[in-house]
């Protein structure tokens, strides 16, 4: 007698990650040229299966300094995706390689560009890729216990990555930015909630990330919350002293983001 062993592919990669993350190993999957990082990173964060067994530690770009900024500023028409400028705006850890091959000065140039499109990652230069392991690994991306320590924002300020209006006006804007607004008070937690999830169902594919602190007029906790395009979290944080003052911080990176509904959807928020 035979039996035919029917196994959806779907049960097969169920086993595969089973017998996988029983190693526990941290797994590097690298992503070489011009790999679109949202849908990976979507498969890992929302993709049932796939979630059952790995986490998603944190996205590292390594970003050439000689020879990136001709990819970054390329200006793409409307519904074209730059690569190179997503793989920047969705990272969490940046290695600015090959220092070696150009001046301080020159330097400049791919930093700056880099921190106006993702002004959270934390940035490394390198020869070579050469980092410590520490940089690279347990870096909690998407970890809601480490949004505290990794939301630094500087103030109100918008940084445009995109392209010089005037000289492109014929072509979408596509500008890749970071928007982080400090503000202080306490929030209505149900009003910040709706503000947030309408942010994300106008802005749709257009933002990527998004990280913030949030202090709530009923509770001495601050409350911290993460998103990736459509998905969000978020729990209670660390509590508020008694002399501490309400303070929020909240970071956008997205395309075409407008900072002033930014801050006035934020406010409106204000009990
Ligand atoms: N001088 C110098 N050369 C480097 C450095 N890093 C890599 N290279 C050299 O650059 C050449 C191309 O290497 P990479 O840019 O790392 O190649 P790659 O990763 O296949 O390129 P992509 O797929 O486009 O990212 C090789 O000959 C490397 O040895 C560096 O920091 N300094």
């Amino acid at each position: 007698m035979h039996f035919t062993l029917r196994l959806s592919f779907g049960l097969y990669l169920d086993i595969a990650l089973f017998f996988l993350s029983k190693l526990d190993y941290p797994w590097l999957f690298p992503f070489t040229g011009l790999a679109k990082p949202a849908p990976v990173i979507e498969t890992f964060c929302t993709d049932e299966l796939v979630s059952k067994y790995v986490k998603l530690d944190g996205v590292v770009t390594l970003v050439d300094c000689k020879h990136s900024m001709q990819r970054l500023n390329e200006v793409k028409p409307r519904f074209v995706v730059n690569e190179a400028v997503e793989q920047v705006a969705y990272a969490d850890r940046i290695i600015l390689s090959k220092i070696d091959l150009v001046t301080e000065v020159e330097l400049e140039t791919p930093r700056k560009k880099i921190t106006d499109i993702n002004g959270m990652a934390h940035i490394k230069e390198a020869k070579f890729g050469a980092v410590d392991l520490d940089f690279v690994l347990g870096v909690g991306g998407y970890d809601l216990d480490r949004v505290e320590s990794e939301v630094h924002v500087d103030g109100n300020q918008q940084h445009k990555a995109g392209h010089d209006h005037h000289k492109h006006d014929h072509s979408y804007d596509s500008a890749v930015s970071s928007v982080s607004i400090v503000c202080e008070g306490a929030l209505d937690l149900e009003e910040v909630d709706d503000w947030l999830y309408r942010v994300i169902e106008e802005k749709g594919e257009d933002l990527y990330r998004m990280k913030g602190i949030l202090s709530l007029n009923d509770s001495d906790e601050r409350y911290v919350f993460q998103g990736v395009q459509s998905t969000l979290d978020g729990c209670p944080g660390k509590t508020c002293g008694p002399d501490e003052k309400r303070v929020n911080k909240l970071v956008f990176i997205g395309r075409n983001l407008d900072e002033t509904a930014l801050k006035k959807g934020l406010k409106g928020c204000l009990v």
